[in-house]
C-alpha cells in the first residue's frame, strides 16, 4: 500500500495550529532564514553601510572634541585662527552630509529587505494553506489564517525591514561609544560595565514574561479577526435574526480581550525601556561625575570631556533604542512562530512518494471495495461503513437515501478530500492514493450542492473549470448548462461581474454557471450533488437536457432528493446510516418494495 509508506508526520497538524500553543523562543526567527538567504548581497551591503554610518558617527564626537580644543584655542599654545575654525566646521558638516547619504542608502536597502522577505513569506504560506485538506480548514477558521497573514507579516516586516537594522545600529553605536569611553577612562568603564552587567540578568527574565505574553496578544488579535471574518460572510444570516447588535458585542468582547492581552504586553515592555533606560543612564551619569572630577583635577580636557558626553548619549540612546527593538524582536518571534506553523504545516492527505501514471481508460470505471469513513472531527461515527459498489465505463448511478446517509461523504472520499479508514477505492483498477492528487482530480468534474461564485466576471467564472478555454467554448458550455439566456441579459453580459460569492444571482443561476463549469472541464467522472435542486421546473428541464448531454458517454454519479431527477440514470444507489441498502434500476427497486419504493411512493404517485 502506497501510504504505509508515508511515515507519519512530525509537523503541526491543524489541530495543533488552532489550539493555543505555547510560546515560541527567540529561535523561531531562524525560520526566516531561507527568505533571507536570496537576499544576502543586500544583506552584507546593508550591513557595510551600517558599519559606516555607525563608524561617522562615532567619530562625530572627536570632531567635535578637536573643534573645542583646538577650534577654539581652549588648549594653550594651538593658534585658534578663524580659517582653523572653518576647517574644523567644514570637516563636522562633511561628516554629517556623508552621515546622511548612508543612512538613506541603508534605510531603502534594509525597507526593500523588509518588504521583499515578507512578500515571499506571504506567498509561501498562501501557498502552503491552499495545498491543504478540508480538515485543515475545519478547525483553522479563515479569519485567523488571514490575520497571521496580513498581522504577523507585518510585524516581522517591522522587524526585517527596520528594527534589525535599527538595532544593529544602535549596538554598534552602544559597543563603539562604550569602547570609546574605555579608551578615555578604562578604570571608569569597567566600573561601568560592571554596574550594567549586574542588571542584565532582571532585564532578561522581564524579556523572556515580554515574549509570552507578545504570543498572546497576538492569539487575541487573530481570535477577534476570525470571528470577524466569520460573521461577515453572513451577514444576511445576523440580520435576518437581527442579531447585529449581539454580534458587534461579542466582537468588541474579544477586541477587549485583545485590548487587556496588549496592555499587559505593553506594561511589561514600559517597565523594560524604564528598568534599561534607568541602568544605563544612571551608569553613563555616574561615570560623568567622576569625568567632571578629573577635569577639575586637570586629568582631562574640556574638549575631550564634551566628547566624553556625546559619547555618552550615544550610548545611552543606543541603549534606549536596544530595549526598544528588543521588545519588537521578541514580537516578531511570535509572529513568525505562528505564520511558520502555517508554513510547515502538512496537509493530512499526503500523495505517494512515487504516485504512479493513472490508466485513463477512456471511460472510468470505479470500485468501492469495503469502503469505512469517519470524519476526522467525529472518529466515533462511521460516515461510510463496508461500502462495495462497482460502477461501469459510462454509467449513471444516483445515489439517493435519507439526509446524512453519506452521499456527499463519497463524493469528497472519490476526491480523496478524506483519507478513507477502511477499503480501496479504485479508479480504472488503480488505488486512487497511488495516483497523484492533481492527476486523480483532473478527471473529476463536480457541481456541488452549494456553488461558489468567484468575484469575476461571468465568462471567468465559467473559465474556472478549465483557464485555457477560449470564450467560444465558455459560451458553448453555458448554452449547454441553460446559462446563456440570463447571462445575456445581465448589464454586461458575459463580462458582467458577478460580485462576491455570487450574491448578485439567484440560487438557480449560481447552479447553472457550476454546472456550465464542470461541462466545460470536460472530465472523465462527472459528480452532481443536487445539481437541479434551485431550479424551477421549467429550468430544471432546460438543464436537465444540458446535463443529459453532459453525462453522455461519461460516467456519471448523481445525488438526488428529487426521485423524478434520476428516473433516467443506468442505477440507484440507496444509502441509509452510511451503508448500502439497495441497488438496481429504478423500476427494480419499486418493485422491491424498501426504501426506495418508499420514498418514491412519496415523491412520485400523485
Ligand atoms: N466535515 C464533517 N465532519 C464531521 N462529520 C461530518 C462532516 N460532514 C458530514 N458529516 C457527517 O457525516 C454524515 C454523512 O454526511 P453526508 O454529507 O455525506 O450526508 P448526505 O447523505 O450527503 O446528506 P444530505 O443529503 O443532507 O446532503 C452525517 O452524519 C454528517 O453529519
Amino acid at each position: 500500500m502506497p501510504e504505509s509508506a508515508v511515515p507519519p508526520s512530525p509537523q503541526p497538524s491543524a489541530a495543533s495550529i488552532a489550539a493555543d500553543t505555547p510560546p515560541r523562543r527567540l529561535s523561531a526567527l531562524r525560520g526566516l532564514l531561507p527568505f533571507l538567504r536570496p537576499y544576502r548581497a543586500r544583506i552584507a551591503l546593508a550591513f557595510v553601510l551600517l558599519c559606516l554610518g555607525s563608524a561617522t558617527l562615532l567619530l562625530v564626537p572627536l570632531a567635535f572634541r578637536d573643534l573645542v580644543d583646538f577650534g577654539f584655542g581652549g588648549v594653550a599654545g594651538v593658534a585658534g585662527t578663524a580659517t582653523a575654525l572653518d576647517g574644523h566646521f567644514l570637516q563636522l558638516f562633511a561628516l554629517a552630509a556623508f552621515w546622511g547619504v548612508v543612512v538613506a542608502a541603508r534605510y531603502y536597502i534594509v525597507s526593500w529587505i523588509g518588504e521583499r522577505v515578507t512578500a515571499d513569506l506571504r506567498s509561501a504560506v498562501y501557498a502552503r494553506v491552499l495545498g491543504q485538506s478540508p480538515e485543515f480548514f475545519e478547525t483553522l477558521q479563515t479569519g485567523e489564517v488571514l490575520s497571521r497573514l496580513t498581522g504577523d507579516a507585518t510585524l516581522i516586516q517591522t522587524v526585517v525591514g527596520s528594527s534589525v537594522s535599527m538595532g544593529l545600529r544602535s549596538l554598534f553605536q552602544f559597543l563603539g561609544g562604550m569602547v570609546m569611553l574605555a579608551v578615555t577612562s578604562f578604570g571608569l568603564f569597567a566600573l561601568n560595565l560592571g554596574l550594567m552587567l549586574g542588571l542584565a540578568v532582571p532585564i532578561m527574565l522581564v524579556g523572556r514574561r515580554l515574549r509570552r505574553l507578545s504570543r498572546e496578544s497576538q492569539d487575541r488579535i487573530a481570535d477577534a479577526s476570525a470571528l470577524a471574518g466569520e460573521i461577515l460572510n453572513a451577514m444576511p444570516t445576523v440580520q435576518a435574526f437581527t442579531q447585529e447588535a449581539e454580534e458587534a458585542r461579542r466582537f468588541a468582547a474579544r477586541s477587549e480581550t485583545g485590548f487587556v492581552a496588549a496592555i499587559r504586553r505593553t506594561r511589561v515592555r514600559a517597565g523594560l525601556t524604564a528598568l534599561i533606560i534607568a541602568a544605563v543612564m544612571g551608569s553613563i551619569i555616574f561615570v560623568l561625575w567622576v569625568g567632571a572630577q578629573q577635569v577639575r583635577g586637570g586629568e582631562l580636557s574640556t574638549g575631550e570631556l564634551a566628547a566624553f558626553v556625546l559619547y555618552a548619549a550615544l550610548v545611552a540612546g543606543g541603549a534606549g533604542t536596544l530595549a526598544e527593538v528588543w521588545g519588537d524582536v521578541m514580537r516578531a518571534a511570535g509572529a513568525a512562530g505562528r505564520l511558520l506553523e502555517l508554513l510547515q504545516a502538512e496537509p493530512a492527505i499526503r500523495e505517494a512518494a512515487a504516485p504512479v501514471a493513472p490508466r485513463r481508460l477512456a471511460q472510468m470505471t470505479i470500485r468501492f471495495d469495503h469502503v469505512g469513513f469517519a470524519y476526522p472531527a467525529r472518529p466515533q461515527l462511521r460516515a461510510l461503513d463496508d461500502i462495495c459498489l462497482e460502477i461501469a465505463a459510462g454509467e449513471r448511478v444516483a445515489l439517493v437515501g435519507p439526509s446524512g446517509a453519506g452521499k456527499t461523504s463519497l463524493f469528497q472520499l472519490l476526491l480523496r478530500y478524506y483519507e478513507i479508514s477502511a477499503g480501496a477505492i479504485l479508479i480504472d483498477g488503480q488505488d486512487i492514493r497511488s495516483l497523484a492528487l492533481r492527476e486523480l482530480r483532473r478527471d473529476i468534474a463536480i457541481v456541488p450542492q452549494d456553488p461558489v461564485i468567484f468575484s469575476a466576471s461571468a465568462l471567468d467564472n465559467i473559465r474556472y473549470g478549465r483557464p485555457g478555454a477560449d470564450d467560444d467554448a465558455v459560451r458553448a458550455a453555458a448554452r449547454a448548462a441553460g446559462a446563456d439566456d440570463f447571462i445575456a441579459r445581465l448589464p454586461e453580459g458575459y463580462d458582467t461581474f458577478l460580485g462576491e460569492r455570487g450574491t448578485r444571482l439567484s440560487g438557480g443561476q449560481r447552479q447553472r454557471i457550476a454546472i456550465a463549469r464542470a461541462m466545460l472541464k470536460d472530465a472523465r467522472l462527472l459528480l452532481l450533488d443536487e445539481a437541479t435542486s434551485a431550479l424551477d421546473a421549467e429550468s430544471e428541464i432546460l438543464v436537465q437536457q444540458g446535463l443529459d448531454a453532459a453525462m453522455h458517454g461519461r460516467t456519471t454519479l448523481v445525488i438526488a432528493h428529487r426521485l423524478a431527477t434520476v428516473q433516467r440514470v443506468d442505477r440507484i444507489v440507496v444509502l441509509d446510516g452510511g451503508r448500502i441498502v439497495e441497488v438496481g434500476t429504478p423500476a427494480d427497486l419499486r418493485r422491491q418494495g424498501g426504501l426506495y419504493a418508499r420514498l418514491a411512493a412519496l415523491q412520485l404517485d400523485h
